[in-house]
């Protein structure tokens, strides 16, 4: 599935610094020629791709971007300071397009690729330079010319590396919110998320990933039960998929029947999904004896005759779900580069507006990064079922 991140900020590019009308006065030359100097140009804004970042979500925050102007010219035939060039870094695969004109200023492709958006203002000149014989005493200079100024609107295709599979009340939306800033709603009822979340993953400093949370899938979904499987659409385009089991579900049941049921929907749905990496994930092992935990693990691995990677994690606590997170991280980084020219204008679902939101909200609120409290959200009724 394809995200559209996006963000429109305004860029201003320096002034050029305007020339100076001045003329040698010395001691012993009190009639000197002219030594106004030239301005010096303003600074350009530039875009920057840089790999370390995945969204847009600081031009969110921040709209306006100035490069300094050039200094005017000085007396004693001094050039003026050019204005600094101010470089934006953005996501690789951002682009970038002038609001009012639509005219597409370019992509960034490539880490560190450099994109002029906003070219500084000219230098004025001096006095000096309208010297000639027949006018020794040049009273002219000229302005410097204004910095462009644009408004952008930068958007960014990305897609979901690692999506989340699961009965409902797994404890997918309680997975996200531990390991992003996402903050689906979360509760104890089948059919709590009805539409799909995004988060993005940072599980060491300078990498990340981006995770996408659907609704559950019950028995019969591909059948129409439930919400029905559509939404396994949206994790066609993921690298792995995390099928999240409840290892003691409040209701008794057996977890293998759980997994058997997700397993046959996925087949069901598309064989090229269910082929994809996969791993299981046992969730909520907070509800058990630690050393029960191991036992059931293996008999219901070995019942289902599952031979790929398994994990544990309680969601809730946030146990596991670190290593869980580095785990993906490693994966995905040793996985060969996605064959970018897939289909790259289809198939896009709906703009990350959610997230965004989310993240606003944090930082209006002043983020308090203290994981325990992260429940007490006033948005959602929300009921936390922690102990039976
Ligand atoms: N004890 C315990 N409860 C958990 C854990 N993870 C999730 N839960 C609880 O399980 C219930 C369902 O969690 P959700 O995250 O909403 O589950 P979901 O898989 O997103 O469910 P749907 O959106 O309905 O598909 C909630 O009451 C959570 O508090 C865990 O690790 N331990
Ligand atoms: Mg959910």
């Amino acid at each position: 599935m394809k995200f559209v991140d996006e963000a429109v900020i305004r860029v201003e590019a320096g002034d050029g610094g305007s020339g100076c009308v001045s003329f040698r006065r010395e001691k012993y030359v009190p009639d000197g020629g002219p030594d106004g100097g030239d301005g010096g140009d303003g600074g350009n804004v530039f875009l920057q791709a840089d790999e370390n970042l995945n969204t847009l979500i600081d031009y969110r925050f921040e709209r306006f971007h100035m490069a300094e102007r050039g200094e005017n010219g000085r007396g004693r035939d001094c050039t003026g300071k050019g204005g600094v060039d101010l470089v934006l870094k953005v996501p690789v695969g951002t682009r970038a397009t002038d609001e009012e004109t639509e005219e597409v200023l370019g992509d960034l492709t490539t880490h560190g690729q450099k994109l002029l958006v906003a070219k500084g203002g000219f230098h004025g000149l001096g006095n000096t330079r309208f010297k000639s014989s027949t006018n020794r005493a040049p009273r002219q200079k000229t302005l410097g010319t204004p910095g462009e100024v644009r408004s952008l609107r930068l958007e960014l295709m990305l897609l979901a590396d690692v999506g989340l599979l699961g009965m409902p009340n797994a404890g997918k939306s309680t997975f996200i919110r531990a390991v992003s800033r996402a903050k689906p709603k979360v509760a104890d009822y089948p059919f709590t998320t009805l539409v799909p979340n995004l988060g993005v993953v940072n599980p060491r400093p300078g990498q990340s990933f981006v995770i996408a949370d659907i609704p559950g899938l019950i028995e019969g979904a591909a059948d129409g039960a439930g919400l029905g499987i559509r939404f396994l659409k949206h994790l066609e385009r993921c690298r792995i998929l995390l099928h999240i089991l409840d290892i003691e579900p409040i209701d008794g049941s057996d977890p293998v029947e759980a997994a058997r049921a997700i397993v046959g929907e996925l087949e069901k749905y598309s064989p090229k999904l269910a082929g994809k990496p996969r791993w299981l994930v046992f969730n909520k092992t907070d509800l058990m004896l630690e050393e029960e935990v191991q036992e059931k693990v293996d008999r219901i691995v070995a019942e289902l005759g599952w031979e790929g990677e398994v994990y544990t994690m309680s969601a809730y606590a946030r146990e596991g779900t670190q290593k869980l997170s580095e785990k993906l991280m490693d994966f995905i980084k040793s996985l060969p580069p996605e064959d970018e020219d897939q289909d790259p204008d289809a198939d896009v679902e709906f703009k990350w507006d959610n997230y965004h939101q989310c993240s606003m909200e944090d930082a209006n609120q002043d983020y308090d990064d203290d994981w325990d409290d992260d429940f007490d959200d006033d948005d959602y009724d929300v009921e936390v079922v922690y102990e039976r």
